[in-house]
């Protein structure tokens, strides 16, 4: 059955034609019914000469099929624009890159923030709790798969993640997750720069008879180790200092101003790692140690070594001794990845009695907690343990952060031996989340970032910044709310 193409609302709504012409079109398909039969053929009533059939018959084309036929050119012409800009794109852009798009969506972006990174005469605040955030560069191998870089730091405290999407219909967008820290470190921070603004402001905490602890949290190859412990594997002439390092030197330097030389303290060190819930001394060959507390909820380390040092350098030997016994194996990203939780502490004591003490501790891989699908048994232990105890930390840093009564320190090994970090109205925290820029650990960057924001309790803004890819056309949309984010200069 023919379809009559003034009534047919499919055939309207498949041209999409505009209300207001629509009465125009059916004007002249009504005198287009009246000179043709349903095959298309002229009627008698057309003039004799356009009937006669030894002249051809000059078939005129309806405004319908006219406007069918523009509209199918200007569909053509389109198409033909949008493979053109897409190529010249792909070869501007490298296109052997597998997410050239988004790369080249990230980049738009960036182009339009007002950078300002964190500089070194930037203020610092004292917290009580301080969180930070640190982003590492891509790494070699990253670099070699051409790995998208989806961080962006456009100040001292905020970081954006841009987040690859797809919709159903495949076109590509990036949702991008706006996070607001005490400071946010990019990845030109070194680590000095990284330990002025963290732990650094601790330092003076334990001349005070206080407690300090410094936290470094993230996935496998985020840059934990590097920042904590710095580069003394020889293999790079200048060996990079890490927080242990420069903490020792600022103690020693603390210990010899005026104020502090007379006070008879001296200073100790102690390097262990608790992994799977049991603790070893990584100064005293591995030991396996016990954890006991007493009546008066006092937790022991029992065997501990604490070795006395006179300078920086001593130190250095001590960390350099203690790293090389850390339980290690092989992860994705990582070709020694650290599986348990070092913690290197300073202690200062004046006349055999602890003054005070800072807890440097570099955990394991929070990706292994969730490492729950594992088939060796081991390496689900390991995660599950993992897994218990930074949930547990994070609770004891809430509850410090809170002034609560109760801190739930006896949850994990970590936060036991940890306590008198949590407890005493002179002690102070600094958590430093570290993440890695790359597109494929995007999911393990997230998880490291809301788990640091809850640590602040504070709020986290989601904002999809740029929509349409399918045709490599796109445009940001959507704003971030800068009010939350005044530091945030979009262009
Ligand atoms: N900010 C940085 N600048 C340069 N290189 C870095 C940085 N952060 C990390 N790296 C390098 O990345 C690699 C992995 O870093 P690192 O061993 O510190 O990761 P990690 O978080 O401790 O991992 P794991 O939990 O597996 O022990 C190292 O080779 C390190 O030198």
């Amino acid at each position: 059955m023919g379809v009559d193409p003034c009534t047919s609302t499919q055939t309207r709504n498949n041209l999409s034609v505009p209300a207001g012409r629509t009465r125009t079109r059916r004007q002249s398909c009504a005198t287009e019914a009246s000179l043709t039969n349903g095959n298309g053929n002229t009627e008698d009533h057309l003039p004799a000469a356009r009937t006669n059939s030894s002249v051809s018959p000059v078939r005129r084309k309806s405004n319908i099929v006219k406007e069918m036929e523009k509209m199918k050119n200007r569909r053509e012409e389109k198409r033909a624009q949008i493979s053109e800009i897409r190529t010249k794109r792909a070869q501007e852009y490298d296109s052997s890159c597998p997410n050239w798009e988004f790369a080249q969506m990230i980049k738009e972006f960036r182009a339009t923030l007002d950078c300002r990174p964190i500089s070194i005469t930037d203020p610092i605040e004292e917290h009580r709790i301080c969180v930070c955030v640190r982003k590492r560069p891509l790494n070699k191998q990253e670099r070699l798969k051409k790995e998208c870089d989806v961080i962006t730091v456009p100040s001292k405290c905020v970081l954006l993640v841009h987040e690859p999407k797809q919709k159903v219909d495949l076109t590509k967008y990036l949702e991008t997750q706006a996070f607001r820290f005490d400071f946010s470190f990019d990845e030109s921070s070194s680590n000095e720069m990284v330990y002025r603004f963290t732990a650094r402001p601790l330092v003076e905490t334990i001349f005070e008879g206080g407690k300090a602890t410094c936290f470094a949290y993230g996935q496998t190859g985020s840059g934990k180790t590097h920042t904590m412990g710095g580069d003394f594997s020889g293999r790079t002439q200048n060996a990079s200092k890490g927080i242990y390092a420069f903490a020792s030197q600022d103690v020693f330097l603390l210990l010899n101003q005026p104020r502090y030389r007379n006070q008879d303290l001296e200073v100790y060190v102690t390097f262990f790692e608790i992994y799977n819930g049991k603790v070893f001394d990584l100064l005293n060959k591995k030991t396996k140690l016990r954890v006991l507390e007493d009546g008066k909820q006092q937790v022991q380390v029992v065997g501990l070594q604490e070795r006395q040092v006179s300078c920086a350098e001593d130190v250095i030997r001590m960390i350099e001794m203690g790293s090389a016994c850390r339980t290690s194996g092989q992860t994705f990203a990582n070709a020694s990845s650290s599986r348990s939780h070092a913690c290197f502490q300073i202690i200062l004591r004046r006349r055999g009695k602890l003054s005070g003490k800072f807890s440097l501790v570099d955990l394991a891989g929070n990706e292994r907690g969730a490492d729950t699908s594992s088939a060796d048994r081991q390496t689900r232990m390991e995660g599950a343990e993992i897994n218990k105890s930074l949930l547990a930390l994070k609770e004891c840093i809430r509850a410090l952060g809170q002034n609560k009564s109760h801190t739930p320190f006896r949850e994990s090994k970590l936060t036991q031996v940890l306590r008198d970090s949590f407890i005493g109205t002179n002690s102070r925290t600094c958590m430093i989340a570290m993440i890695s820029p790359g597109m494929s650990s995007c999911e393990y960057t997230l998880n490291t970032l809301r788990y640091a924001d809850r640590l602040l309790g504070s709020f986290l803004e989601t904002v999809q910044l740029s929509e349409r890819m399918s045709n490599s056309c796109h445009k940001h949309s959507g704003t971030l709310n800068l009010d939350r984010f005044p530091d945030l200069v979009l262009d």
